[in-house]
């Protein structure tokens, strides 16, 4: 039997419930909100309802074979994170971009290069590095050296991180936005080349699990549900 991970609440849980029903895998709840129990009916497959955010550190571990969660969470929070998941499918859904953002009054800072003449100037005047609060501390250094802007210091912020900048704890900041109010309710303006990674909900597949001959069957059963595609 293979073990399936899924988002136990947040505003992935109820679309991933749907996606799979959609597709004639029906997940049930079989206790309170709260006892987190749930079962997959006519599928060799465990269900396990988890935090979105820890999903991919059971998908890592190989403590779960499949796991539905947003890709910005797996390529943040697992090391090299494609030599320990794969990919089974993007699901279409929970779409959201990790973007950098500065004051909306930062009129001559629209890119990155511009993020980073500021950034230097930055240091002589105030005598610290410019800062940028974020969540998403290895997507945003990997991408800032692939772009070449060095000049800084990552604050972390694990919510309302759009607040940073206007508490002064900050100067910038890369989050999620989908729609934009966050942003523009924070007067904070996306730089023209800032975008990090877009994200969505994707169904991935452990490398690191145990498959054996047992467990590539329970997959099959699963795979050939989801090539046939949604029939609801
Ligand atoms: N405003 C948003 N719009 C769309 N998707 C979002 C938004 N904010 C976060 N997401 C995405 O949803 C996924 C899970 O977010 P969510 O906040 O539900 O996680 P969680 O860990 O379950 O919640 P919590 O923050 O309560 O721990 C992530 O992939 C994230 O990128
Ligand atoms: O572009 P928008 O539609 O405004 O969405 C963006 C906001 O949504 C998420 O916040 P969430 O509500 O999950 O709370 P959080 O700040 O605790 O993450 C994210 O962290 C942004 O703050």
């Amino acid at each position: 039997m293979i073990t399936l991970g899924v988002p136990s609440k947040g505003r992935l849980m109820e679309k991933t419930f749907q996606w799979f029903a959609a597709r004639g895998i029906e997940m049930r709840r079989t206790g309170s909100e709260r006892d987190y129990g749930a079962e997959i009916a006519g599928l060799p497959v465990a269900l396990r309802l988890l935090a979105a955010g820890e999903i991919p550190r059971e998908l890592a571990a190989g403590r779960i074979h499949l796991g539905v969660t947003g890709s910005d969470l797996v390529q943040e929070r697992i090391p090299a994170w494609d030599q320990a998941v794969e990919t089974v499918e993007r699901m279409g859904f929970g779409h959201a971009d990790l973007i950098i953002a500065v004051p909306a009054w930062w009129v001559d800072v629209t890119s990155l290069d511009d993020l980073d003449s500021v950034a230097a100037d930055f240091r002589a005047t105030h005598g610290h590095r410019l800062r940028i609060a974020t969540k998403y501390h290895r997507l945003v250094r990997d991408f800032l050296r692939e772009k070449g802007v060095a000049d800084y210091r990552l604050i972390d912020s694990q919510g309302a991180t759009e607040g940073t900048v206007a508490h002064g704890t900050a100067e910038a900041i890369a989050d999620i936005t989908s729609t934009g109010e966050t942003l523009r309710a924070n007067h904070l303006a996306i730089l023209q080349d800032g975008m990090i990674h877009r994200s969505e909900a994707t169904l991935f597949r452990s490398r690191i699990a145990h498959w054996g001959q047992e467990e590539r069957a329970s997959l099959g059963a699963v795979t050939d549900l989801l090539q046939a595609g949604p029939t609801k």
